[in-house]
């Protein structure tokens, strides 16, 4: 891992692979880790997130995670950053607290969803007090309105946020209101702060505006030709830079229509990798075999621009 770089590029949301009874299962986790860097290209990931089902593990389990990811990644990755948010604070700062000794390079955390902050003051108060606890670890704010409800804009959390939280070092944006994501991005010049886009299928667009790079779940995947996005992106090509997103756009929006989400995205992770990704935990349900067929079919029939 490489303490002191920015966070920037791909991040995989990593999914947490489980046993067919529903444990979980710590030991694909280094041929995980290989996969990512080989096959996708992928050097930093989100442990513990919502495609991790994160909110649906035990602590202990989460700190299990935590450690083996930190340990498979400690010379192959660049970043593992632990999400630590909880509906419940002391256990969020107990998961901090744990991330920042086993030397994670930034931790996560989610604006508590169940009783809600009502407003910046609230949430800042919260996310304080987390953040406090591994005072040395770089602290990322997890946008995810369309999860947590919570729609407090990022562009108003921001201002000022260093008095409250000096470790803070950027947002994982995953929310279609590029307008805030802009404002904060004008805004925050100076800060340089990262700003990671997590709605994979528009990341283009979050690029256009200043985006740094990306947290998501198709970067387990299609990390690879994600990364062949930016690379034309950077290059000013951006006929090449849509033509990758127009097609993974394709892919998502087939599998859309079928009902995805972290369930569908470990059996397409199993057949992409060949790695077990095993089921979700309840009350998240098992992909159908006729969704594995037809994703499958699907990312099988694309005719990616450099031939594959
Ligand atoms: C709601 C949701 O799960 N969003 C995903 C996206 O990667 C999403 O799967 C993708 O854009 C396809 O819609 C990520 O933002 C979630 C994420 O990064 C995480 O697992 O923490």
């Amino acid at each position: 891992m490489t303490p002191g770089k920015k966070l920037q590029g791909l991040v995989a949301a990593t999914v947490t692979p489980m046993t067919p009874d529903g444990q979980i299962n710590l030991s694909v986790i280094r041929q995980y880790v290989d996969y990512l860097v080989s096959e996708q290209n992928v050097k930093s990931v989100f442990v513990n997130g919502t495609t991790g089902e994160g909110l649906s593990l035990n602590t202990q389990e989460r700190q299990q995670l935590a450690e083996e990811w930190v340990c498979q990644g400690k010379d192959k990755l660049d970043h593992v950053i632990i999400h630590v948010g909880a509906l419940s604070l002391p256990e969020s700062q107990e998961l901090a607290r744990h991330a920042a000794a086993i030397g994670a390079s930034g931790i996560a955390v989610i604006a508590p969803f169940f009783f809600k902050p009502a407003n910046k003051d609230e949430l800042i108060a919260f996310l304080q007090k987390v953040a406090s606890e591994a005072p040395a670890v770089p602290f990322y704010y997890y946008h995810i309105p369309p999860l947590t409800g919570v729609k407090i804009r990022v562009e108003e959390l921001l201002d000022g946020i260093k008095e409250w939280i000096p470790t803070f070092q950027g947002v994982k944006f995953s929310d279609t209101d590029l307008l805030d994501l802009a404002q904060c991005i004008n805004k925050n010049e100076r800060e340089q702060f990262a700003f990671l886009y997590g709605v994979d299928e528009q990341l283009l667009s979050a690029l256009a505006i200043g985006a740094n790079g990306a947290v998501g779940s198709t970067y387990n995947y299609l990390g690879r030709k994600t990364n062949l996005m930016l690379q034309a992106f950077a290059k000013s090509d951006l006929a090449l830079a849509r033509k990758y997103q127009f097609l993974t756009g394709e892919f998502l929006s087939f599998v859309i229509k079928l009902g995805f989400g972290v369930a569908q995205t470990k059996a397409i992770m199993t057949f992409v990798s060949g790695i077990p990704m095993g089921p979700p935990r309840l009350p998240l349900v098992g992909a159908s075999e006729e969704f594995i067929a037809k994703a499958q079919a699907k990312l099988n029939s694309i005719v990616w621009p450099d031939g594959d």
